[in-house]
């Protein structure tokens, strides 16, 4: 049996009966309605919607279903013989994504099946009217339902039209597509082309480890967290799960910068504030968050998320706190917004100008009267190699042994470099980088191929540039070295920061790149789109190959993300907390290479190491109270 998670959501919901011109002549909008699949005592599959007072049954004997907005926390059911359609609004995305797939399997795997009642057996039933909870999808009924889809795919090429919604607008989705006829009889078997990939799936979803759990559990009961580990613990895997766990109306997903926004789909926390540097005057700050487009995120914000908080500053916290309080008229801290905030104060601080005051968020005045509870994660799960969790969480808190000292610089023999693909150099200063991947693209010899971006607003270009991770214009040759920027097949290696490179070209038109990664796949790689919600609150999408090119890389950016070789070049190091960065995003001591390690180099701030330590004392002291408590 495959996993079941609950198939049931609250979210907004709006019930509209149409006309036969498809436009709604009664609507009905429930907020924080509870929807629920069953079935009843003829076996069709039922959709409850439950306002907390009265509930109302939907059967779903026929069906068009919208899905192209789930992670929006869209989605919109048309029951065609009714002409009823339910818009879903608000609902957290990964509860919407269980319920809708669970409704399209079990859904096709009805119309293959022989179970259902014929209208005969309906008319004449006098069965009491029952609702038992929809049963977990089974492998059978994904295997059905796919089966019924391949046929479709041949017979019906074709999706009918979006519904309208109330302003006349067609309601955004992609169908599942429903077969002309209505049972499975009909279908001529023989003589059809299979489908190329069966379609319907249930989410899997990696599971969440213990501590994880614990987290997630904490931030559904509305506390405000700060949630911190070394690097690798999961925290942005986390975050990303939180997301897809909240209503999305009401949360906001930020980071500190661009790259690390992206790696949860979120936006900036400075474009979600809109209060620029934030460095202006407080009246001034103020009229800047109360513009149209900015104060709505204010107001609509129930839940901020921010990853990497190690990079925010702390009077910038302070400010966006103070900010908070007065356009959202409430006197509680951060104005009564629940704040999911994570990130490791052993890595990057913030980045500040010369002659400015560098504090960290647990610094700030606000802090500690807006965070209700401080969790450390303590999984390391970017590497396995228990020796070299050791050396890391050694360098993480600034303690270079000789014995650490003597491991990284044996590193520095390591033959790194597999199958033409080479170490990508993590440089301190972001020129080096720019500069070493323009010379060895030029130094390779063949012709450069260009590929432009497609942008759904090219006057945004710059909104664009930084927060996707993929820019506006890739120039590659054969045998350049590549990264991916996207996560395209998780269980073949093929995730964000894999390393490759450039094998050929396609002789058809759009000469797409031929890549061999270090996992030992070989693939042409297509363009992929990413969306990203712009400071004015509109989504904006860049479709582009989602390659960059990989000789170097600056260790600003590589924080958040875990790659598969690397060399190091620590000579330059200028902060506390950046040769551990550099080092931890190894997955292997084997896929490293340090040039030329100097103990020196390795910092940690005192400040952050006394904060951590202030944590530690404090959580073993509830421990302890709590033990007593329990043993009195
Ligand atoms: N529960 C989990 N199951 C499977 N893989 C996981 C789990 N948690 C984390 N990972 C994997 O571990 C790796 C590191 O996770 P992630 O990037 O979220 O760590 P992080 O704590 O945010 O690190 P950093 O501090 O460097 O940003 C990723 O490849 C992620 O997919
Ligand atoms: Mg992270």
């Amino acid at each position: 049996m495959m996993e079941s998670p609950e198939v049931q959501c609250t979210c907004n919901v709006t019930i509209e009966y149409l006309n036969q011109a498809g436009q709604a002549t009664k609507r009905k909008v429930i907020r924080n309605a509870t929807l629920l699949l069953g079935r009843n005592e003829l076996r069709d599959i039922l959709l409850r919607v439950d306002d907390g007072k009265l509930f109302q049954n939907f059967v779903l004997r026929e069906i068009q279903l919208f899905t192209r907005f789930i992670r929006d926390g869209k989605s919109c059911i048309k029951i065609v013989p009714d002409n009823v359609q339910i818009l879903i609004s608000n609902c957290p995305p990964d509860k919407l994504q269980v319920l809708v797939k669970t409704l399209a399997i079990k859904y096709g795997a009805d119309k293959k099946s022989s179970k259902q009642a014929s209208d005969r057996t309906r008319l004449l039933s006098v069965l009491p009217k029952t609702f038992d909870n929809i049963s977990p999808v089974q492998l059978h009924d994904v295997k059905r339902a796919n089966e019924l889809r391949m046929l479709q795919n041949v017979h019906t090429p074709v999706s009918t039209k979006a519904p309208k919604n109330r302003m006349g607008n067609a309601c955004p989705g992609r169908q599942v597509k429903r077969p002309r006829t209505t049972s499975s009889e009909n279908c001529p078997v023989t003589g059809l082309k299979p489908a190329k990939k069966a379609i319907l799936s249930m989410p899997v979803q990696r599971k969440l480890s213990k501590e994880q759990s614990h987290v997630l559990r904490t931030v559904l009961c509305g506390k405000n967290v700060f949630f911190t580990g070394s690097a690798g613990t999961g925290k942005s895997f986390l975050l990303k799960r939180i997301v897809g766990a909240l209503p999305p109306k009401s949360t906001y997903t930020t980071a500190s910068t661009g790259v690390a926004a992206c790696h949860i789909g979120g936006t900036t926390l400075h474009s979600f504030a809109g209060i620029g540097s934030g460095k202006a005057p407080m009246q001034q700050c103020v009229e800047l968050a109360q513009r149209p487009g900015v104060l709505q995120h204010w107001q609509n914000c129930k839940h901020l998320i921010i990853d990497e908080i190690s990079m925010v500053n702390g009077e910038f916290f302070d400010k966006l706190e103070a900010v908070a309080r007065i356009v959202r008229k409430s006197i509680e801290p951060f104005g009564g917004i629940q704040l999911i905030v994570c990130g490791d104060f052993l890595q990057l601080p913030p980045v500040i100008r010369t002659n400015e005051k560098k504090t960290f968020c647990f610094q700030a005045k606000s802090w500690r009267k807006c965070i209700h509870l401080n969790i450390e994660l303590t999984e390391v799960r970017r590497q396995t190699d228990k020796a070299f969790i050791a050396i890391l969480q050694a360098i993480r808190i600034g303690r270079c042994t000789e014995e650490v000292a003597a491991q990284l610089i044996k590193t520095a023999s390591h033959k790194i470099d597999q199958d033409g693909i080479l170490a990508t150099r993590l440089c301190t200063h972001k020129d080096d980088v720019e500069l070493t991947n323009e010379r060895r693209l030029q130094h390779l010899p063949g012709k450069v191929h260009t590929f432009n971006a497609s942008d759904s607003d090219p006057m945004l270009v710059q909104t664009l540039n930084a927060q996707c991770p993929a820019g506006q214009t890739l120039e590659l040759k054969k045998g350049a070295q590549v990264m991916l920027t996207k996560n395209l097949d998780v269980q073949r290696g093929m995730v964000n920061g894999a390393r490759g490179v450039v094998l050929g070209f396609e002789s058809e038109n759009k000469a797409l790149p031929q890549v061999r990664f270090l996992c030992g796949v070989t693939e042409t790689i297509k363009p992929e789109r990413w969306t990203i919600k712009a400071s004015s609150g509109i989504y904006l999408t860049r479709q582009q190959l989602p390659l960059r090119l990989a000789w170097a890389i600056s260790i600003h950016k590589s924080q958040g993300m875990s790659l598969d070789c690397v060399e190091i070049s620590l000579a330059r190091v200028f902060e506390s907390g950046q040769a551990y960065v550099a080092l931890s995003r190894a997955r292997s001591l084997e896929g490293l290479r340090v040039m030329d390690f100097d103990p020196k180099v390795v910092r940690a701030n005192p400040d952050v190491l006394q904060f951590y330590s202030r944590m530690k004392r404090e959580r073993l002291f509830m421990q302890s109270s709590l033990d007593d408590y329990i043993e009195i």
